[in-house]
């Protein structure tokens, strides 16, 4: 209980040193000699205890405690990453010069500070001349202001051209990336998609954004990382020469250096320590706080909220609640930032600001030693401090780089581990039906042979031992309570989960042997928990058969609509077939409200977007359809594969609870219907209204506690006298 609650937050890109978050070992928080806990305001922080010294730059190369993990973990993502590399240069048109171009422009670009530095360098000879022998050199001054003047513009024009280039590789690449994502996500089944380890990889790789940000920020990072490589190559090189001529010059050198070492731990002293934590809050009064503000904020539940008179109490109570709390009433990052900082004042920056006095000092004492030896100006002294601070700089952020962009490469394994993951419902290889004329005439035949369910981390079964046959052409309705088990019959039918135990046949064959695509072909389904999508509602209709579902002939889609019900209220909709359920894309508006006369006087109308918007395809949301409406919507979708003529392919129809929100007229009219169109096709209904159907039903399985108790006919049944007779007659009672 106590790890659910937990906040888990590995290291994602803070930089420095990663690790990889799913690297083997226990994170366990009661482990007191490797965990470390700290109270945070209302937060406990749990992290894993890491040496003082290994927020220095290279620590692990240093320590004699030698730690391979980082380096393990980099060489383990490279092919990754080349993989991505070359997917970009082999995949995306016109990718290979754009790129080709961006890294030349890069290293170009990265040349430049080191040739500056060096003109510098030759600036400061030329004054240092000037002082030393009362006269300039003309010729080198000149070489010199050419040499910068021509260092500026050919820096303005390479980063012109560098984004001229990012710009079409970037927008490429994201087009790319993003169908991939897409084209992976779409094929996942049921189990392995709402996997917990599953989603929390996709977190991690695809964060908020979509692949194509990744992959790009991968490029751009590795490619920064380069560069600054032979940025800090070149300017060690001009540092060297620099320092050649220097006497004294590697003693300034090492004390500026050693001032960024410095300020690079100080960056280190606040905020989380390890990369490994993870922070929880059990303080009713924040957790009331939070609760209060997301159901505010949530459309779900302002019907009760205004119903219910209840936003005068949550307001009071999150002022409660808040005052109790104090400054503590605030997230975990907060609270780290603003709560986690010691006060204190501590000895570092003092040390790091004597430091950085000190090459002046030191140039001073050694003036006063030797004045012979010390040239009569400061130019070298400042040249040295310069191009020694300039690289320090450089190569602290390559040490931050090189950590950042190993949790970047991270992201990319997990990216294509997500685009390479294996569905848990493995496909048979057996096509399905054996004679497409004979099923679509007469159904198909279905046995449970023995079947147990549990649901993947479910504690209890779902369906426990089941055993039942329906043959071909027949009617069975599965009656029983709630959560006894009858909608998970249909998702095996599916083939969503596949069973623990026992076996399923259709048609005498394993259901496992047989193709996965035919089998959902030749079947039409309705479930209870039934989603429609952020489409139109032909399209919502179309997709009942996804073949013709890219242009969707509107006969067709009306005809469905009309078995499902859904004609009549749909076509009095402004927008009709091409009303919206739920805008996929928001409109945008300034932050002005409408009808304001705030802009100088001059009113705010937004109509004319608005109209603009609704004149064209696809307009106004389908706001205030009731459930039932909805529930018609759903069914015509169910309809649009299986009773069209035209495109009766399908053997098997499954339908879970299809009248729940239907009023008793419209689901008298269904089942007409449906009794009428199916033909001789198999039908699977799951119900816990007794009636309308069971009469009618070959087979009636009474089902309790996850386990069929009762089966036969409806006469059978009230013969045997047993559970289902029961229930029928209070049922029925009720109608008396
Ligand atoms: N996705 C799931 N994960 C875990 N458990 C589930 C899941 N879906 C259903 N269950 C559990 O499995 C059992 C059977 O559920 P099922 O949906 O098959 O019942 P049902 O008979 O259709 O119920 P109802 O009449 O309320 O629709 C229930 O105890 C339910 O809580």
């Amino acid at each position: 209980r106590y790890f659910t609650e937990l906040e888990l937050t590995m290291f994602l890109s803070r930089g420095r040193g990663a690790i990889n978050p799913d690297r083997k070992g226990i994170f366990d928080i009661s482990d007191s000699s490797n965990i470390k806990h700290t109270q945070i305001g209302i937060w406990d922080l749990y992290e894993e205890i890491v040496p003082e010294l290994s927020r220095l730059p290279f620590y692990s190369l240093l320590s004699s405690r030698f730690d391979v993990e980082p380096f393990l973990e980099l060489s383990r993502n490279a092919p990754f990453v080349w993989r991505m590399l070359t997917d970009i240069l082999t995949e995306v048109e016109g990718c290979w010069w754009l790129l080709g171009m961006y890294v030349f422009l890069s290293l170009v670009s990265s040349l430049i500070p080191a040739m500056t530095l060096w003109y510098e360098s030759q600036l400061l000879k030329v004054v240092q001349t000037a002082v030393d022998e009362r006269k300039v050199d003309t010729s080198l001054l000149i070489h010199v202001c050419v040499g910068k003047f021509s260092c500026s513009i050919i820096s303005t024009i390479v980063e012109h051209l560098r984004s001229i280039t990012w710009r079409p590789l970037s927008f490429r690449v994201r087009q790319f990336y993003s169908h991939k994502k897409l084209q992976c996500l779409a094929r996942l089944d049921v189990p392995t998609f709402s996997d917990p380890s599953l989603q929390r990889q996709m977190q991690n790789a695809f964060g908020m954004s979509v692949g194509g940000d990744l992959a790009m920020n991968t490029v751009m990072r590795t490619v920064h990382l380069i560069t600054l490589g032979t940025q800090l190559a070149s300017q060690l090189g001009v540092l060297l020469s620099v320092l050649r001529n220097q006497t004294d010059g590697p003693l300034l050198a090492s004390i500026s250096f050693g001032n960024s070492i410095l300020q690079y731990w100080q960056m280190g002293q606040s905020g989380i320590r390890s990369e490994v934590y993870a922070a929880t809050t059990r303080n009713d009064d924040y957790l009331r706080m939070e609760g209060i503000n997301q159901a505010i904020n949530s459309d779900q539940h302002r019907k009760e909220i205004v119903a219910g008179n209840m936003g005068k109490y949550m307001h009071t109570e999150y002022a409660r609640c808040s005052a109790t709390l104090g400054e503590a009433a605030i997230g975990f990052f907060p609270s780290v930032y603003f709560l986690g900082r010691r006060d204190q004042l501590t000895i570092s920056p003092f040390v790091s600001q004597i430091w950085g006095e000190l090459p002046q000092v030191v140039f001073a004492l050694r003036a006063v030693q030797q004045p012979s030896s010390v040239p009569l100006s400061l130019a070298p002294l400042s040249l040295i401090t310069s191009t020694t601070s300039s690289f320090s700089n450089q190569l602290l952020g390559l040490f931050q780089q090189g950590g950042s962009i190993a949790s970047q490469w991270a992201d990319v394994r997990r990216f294509y581990e997500i685009l390479a993951v294996e569905n848990r419902v493995k496909d048979g290889a057996l096509p399905f039906p054996e004679n497409q004329k004979e099923m679509e005439l007469s159904g198909v035949e279905l046995e449970f042979r023995n079947v147990s369910f549990k649901y993947p981390g479910a504690a209890s079964y779902a369906l426990r031992n089941a055993s039942f046959r329906i043959l071909r052409g027949q009617l069975c309705v599965i009656v029983g309570t709630n959560g006894s088990g009858k909608s998970t019959i249909l998702k095996l039918v599916m083939r969503l989960y596949d069973v623990d135990e026992g076996q399923i046949f259709v048609d005498g064959r394993d259901i496992r042997t047989l193709k996965l695509e035919d089998l959902r072909k030749a079947t039409a389904v309705l479930f209870q928990d039934y989603t429609l999508f952020p489409l139109s509602i032909k399209q919502n209709i179309a997709l009942g058969d996804p073949s013709t579902a890219h242009s969707p002939n509107l006969d067709d889609v009306i005809e469905a609509a009309k078995l499902g019900g859904a004609h009549d209220f749909i076509s009095k909709l402004p927008e009709g077939y091409d009303t919206y359920l739920d805008r996929p894309v928001k409109d945008v508006y300034s932050g002005l409200p409408e009808g304001t006369k705030a802009l100088f006087g001059r009113e705010i109308k937004y109509n004319g977007v608005r109209d603009m918007i609704q004149s064209g395809r696809g307009g106004a949301e389908a706001l205030g359809l009731s459930g039932g409406q909805l529930q018609r919507i759903a069914l015509s979708r169910t309809f649009m594969r299986s009773l069209i003529e035209s495109q009766s392919a399908i053997g098997l129809l499954l339908f879970d609870e299809p009248s729940a929100s239907l009023d008793p007229a419209a689901e008298h009219d269904l089942f007409e219907r449906l009794r009428n169109l199916r033909g001789q096709k198999t039908m699977i209904f799951s119900s816990h209204r007794f009636g309308n159907l069971t009469k009618y039903a070959d087979l009636i399985l009474y089902m309790n506690d996850s386990s069929i108790l009762e089966e036969g006919s409806h006469s059978d049944l009230l013969e045997k006298n047993g559970e289902y007779a029961k229930i029928w007659s209070l049922q029925a009672q009720a109608f008396l």
